[in-house]
């Protein structure tokens, strides 16, 4: 089925979306709709009891708020819609209907009863026709259906149910989680359709839409439910149509309950199909898979996408099959005939399309972090664009468009819009890693790549062109040392790059503090250690550990900046270069994030330096993001090397190697799905 001309046929018609969840909107809005959303002011408080099967309550729930839109426009909005879409997602369990957690108790209730099982996700759809008539009365013409999915959870342990709780995600959610954020690692498979566990289903509502707008030949053909409203909403008549010849079989789906002032009779089943157990899925089986131990923060899941697999490999068109990404990670094969002649997948064209707006999303972050919109709304939630433009000193137009972007992005949402005033809040996500002071805040590094990354790589040409730095293009003045030259010879700078460190340090320090069985060690010195952010996760995770952050006196000399108020006495500072300088003694050296900087000369440098002042059996531990062995991935390294100075990114391998030269054997290596991978070598004992 062709989708766009679907879509296209709306175009010109004033489509409302009746509901205000941001996930339905986003589903809708890159399918290219374009609509009004005006939520509805229906209570989802039918009584459960009434219904025979769990779908027919959300089918209903859909339909009354997508009738309360259609009725209340008129009136209060002085326009009558084309179309109104209503929908319901509920979850069901053991015979259980579950909708949105009321507080963490219930959400803990839900939840556990998923654990480990198989429940089913449904989603109602309803779709109210308008049809205005000379005489100001309107036919509501209604259609409306339900998509079934299947999701089976992981065995969720105690730990795991409160950590994902305490994420504050499952709150808005039905069945107490979301499945295209953090809940999806809860989720072992998904069979059927993936977006109708997010909360609307896509595929279903456009095949709707052919059957409405592409395939009945006069609108009587459709088999709906009218029913003639008058302005005040009384319940005027109930018109009953033939089905068209194409529609699917009804038997069996339609409302079997007495549920509204008028109920309709078997018959009556308005163009309704699902999917059973027994028929195929309607979307490919989609799995998250639980990765290693590692955690992110609080986090102990990780979502395996493999997106940064492969992703060079698109070579010419010859008729070798090309492996394709899809916009899941999934690989496909398609020979030249293929690629020349098939049209354009979905999923292929939606991939390329992300990877040509990836940096308009990235700026469209780095500017609503900078101009403070995050912290604003977390202060004071529920601002418009006006006043969110107030506050930050902008104009209304390019606010709101800014505001809309953020929620467009999942980073804002948008708690209401009555009328023209949306009123914007923080999502999980922005509140998580955005705010300055939270915990993991990502804030510090935002701003640097804002500041010095974006820079660089507006010259990528001349970059790839000349393969050298870019800072004097970009900076205006010629660099020979990153640190020296660059970051630190002027103090706003030097305290935005630290602050970068220091947020990347935090969210993945524990998982590389974590890495490893260290309590063999007593005493750490971690070169290049920064604010010392790394240092205290160390200390944390090891009670008996002292660590020595050694760092450029630049650098040392700004770290109450950082640490005010840590009272660990473990942590100490010292400054000096370590290519120059004796480095303080110590059982086990850290180098997180340092040898990526500099070339081989320099890190075999500064190794002699470390095996110099190591005995056998101390320890050195090496964090970095380590490149896959055949240098396909991960994205996230080799796009960093884009705009590296001296330095290089390495393979694991690589780093034993040069960490070899230098009687380091490799103990232990920890790919930890945070940031960083981590390896850990011992000075041999036959080297001294
Ligand atoms: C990329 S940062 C990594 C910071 C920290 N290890 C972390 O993982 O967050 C590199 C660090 O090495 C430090 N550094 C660079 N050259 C140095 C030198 N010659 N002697 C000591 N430290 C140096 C920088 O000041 C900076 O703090």
């Amino acid at each position: 089925m062709v989708l766009n001309p679907v879509i296209s046929k709306l175009a010109g018609k004033l489509v409302v979306l009746a509901s205000a969840s941001p996930r339905r909107l986003e589903i809708l809005r890159n399918a290219g709709l374009r609509f009004e959303v005006v939520p509805s002011w229906f209570k989802e408080t039918l009584d459960k009891g009434l219904f025979k099967a769990p779908h027919e309550y959300a089918v209903e729930t859909a339909k009354q708020k997508a009738l309360e839109v259609a009725r209340r426009m008129p009136f209060k909005h002085l326009k009558t819609p084309d179309i109104v879409i209503g929908a319901d997602t509920i979850v069901t369990v053991d015979g259980m209907i579950l909708e949105k957690p009321v507080d963490k108790h219930d959400a803990y209730r839900m939840l556990s009863s998923l654990s480990g099982k198989e429940h089913s996700v449904f989603t109602g759809v309803a779709i109210v026709l308008c049809h205005e008539k000379e005489n100001e009365e309107v036919d509501y013409q209604l259609i409306d259906f339900y998509e079934e999915t299947k999701v089976k959870f992981a065995d969720l342990s105690e730990t795991m149910l409160w950590e994902y709780i305490n994420s504050g995600e499952p709150m808005d959610k039905a069945g107490g989680y979301g499945i295209q954020a953090l809940g999806g690692m809860l989720v072992e498979y998904v069979h059927g359709d993936f977006l109708n566990v997010v909360g609307f289903p896509l595929n279903h509502f456009c095949k709707q839409l052919d059957l409405i707008y592409n395939r009945s030949t006069s609108s009587s053909d459709q088999k709906s439910e009218s029913v003639c409203l008058s302005h005040n909403g009384t319940h005027a008549t109930t018109i009953l149509t033939q089905p068209p010849n194409n529609l699917p079989p009804q038997s069996g789906h339609s409302p079997k309950h007495n549920l509204t002032s008028s109920p309709r009779p078997n018959s009556l089943s308005a163009s309704q199909t699902h999917h059973t157990q027994n028929s195929p899925p309607a979307s490919p089986v989609h799995k998250v898979q639980r990765t290693s131990e590692s955690e992110v923060g609080e986090s102990s899941w990780t979502l395996v996408n493999s997106l940064s697999k492969h992703t060079d490999k698109f070579r010419d068109c010859e008729n070798t099959p090309l492996p394709l990404m899809t916009s899941r990670g999934q690989v496909m094969e398609l020979n030249v005939t293929e690629c020349e002649n098939s049209e354009p997948k979905k999923e292929d064209l939606q991939r390329i399309i992300e990877l040509m707006d990836g940096f308009k999303a990235s700026k469209a972050l780095f500017t609503a972090s900078k101009m403070c919109v995050f912290d604003l709304l977390q202060s004071r939630p529920g601002l418009d664009a006006g006043q969110v433009a107030q506050e930050i000193k902008a104009s209304a137009k390019g606010t709101e468009c800014l505001l809309e972007a953020c929620v467009s992005l999942g980073l804002l949402k948008c708690k209401e819009r009555t009328y023209q005033k949306p009123a914007y809040v923080n999502t999980d996500l922005a509140t998580r890693f955005l705010l300055s002071d939270a915990p993991f805040s990502l804030q510090g590094y935002i701003w640097h790549c804002n500041d010095t990354v974006w820079p660089l790589f507006s010259h990528l040409e001349s970059a790839v062109q000349e393969g050298t730095n870019q800072h004097e293009k970009a900076f205006g003045k010629k660099s020979k040392d990153m640190f020296q030259d660059t970051f630190y010879n002027n103090q706003a700078v030097k305290l935005r790059f630290m602050n970068a460190m220091h947020s990347i340090a935090k969210v993945t320090g524990k998982a590389v503090a974590t890495a490893f069985d260290l309590c063999g060690f007593k005493t750490a010195c971690d070169l290049g250690g920064c604010t010392g952010a790394m240092a205290y996760e160390f200390t944390k995770a090891h009670p008996a550990l002292s660590v020595t952050v050694f760092d450029l006196p630049a650098v040392i000399e700004m770290r109450e900046h950082f640490h005010p108020l840590q009272k660990d006495n473990r942590v100490s500072f010292v400054a000096g270069d370590f290519f120059k300088d004796e480095l303080p003694k110590a059982e086990l050296y850290i180098l997180a994030r340092i040898l990526h900087d500099w070339p081989d000369e320099k890190v075999h440098l500064l190794l002699s330096k470390i095996a110099h002042a190591c005995t056998p059996g101390c320890g050195l531990l090496l964090s970095e993001i380590f490149l896959d062995e055949d240098r396909n991935g991960p994205s996230r390294g080799l796009l960093q090397a884009l705009s590296m100075s001296e330095g290089k990114q390495r393979s694991a391998t690589e780093y034993s190697l040069l960490l070899k030269n230098h009687g380091f054997i490799t103990a232990n290596i920890r790919h930890t799905d945070n940031l960083l991978d981590v390896m850990l070598c011992i000075k041999d004992v036959h080297c001294s």
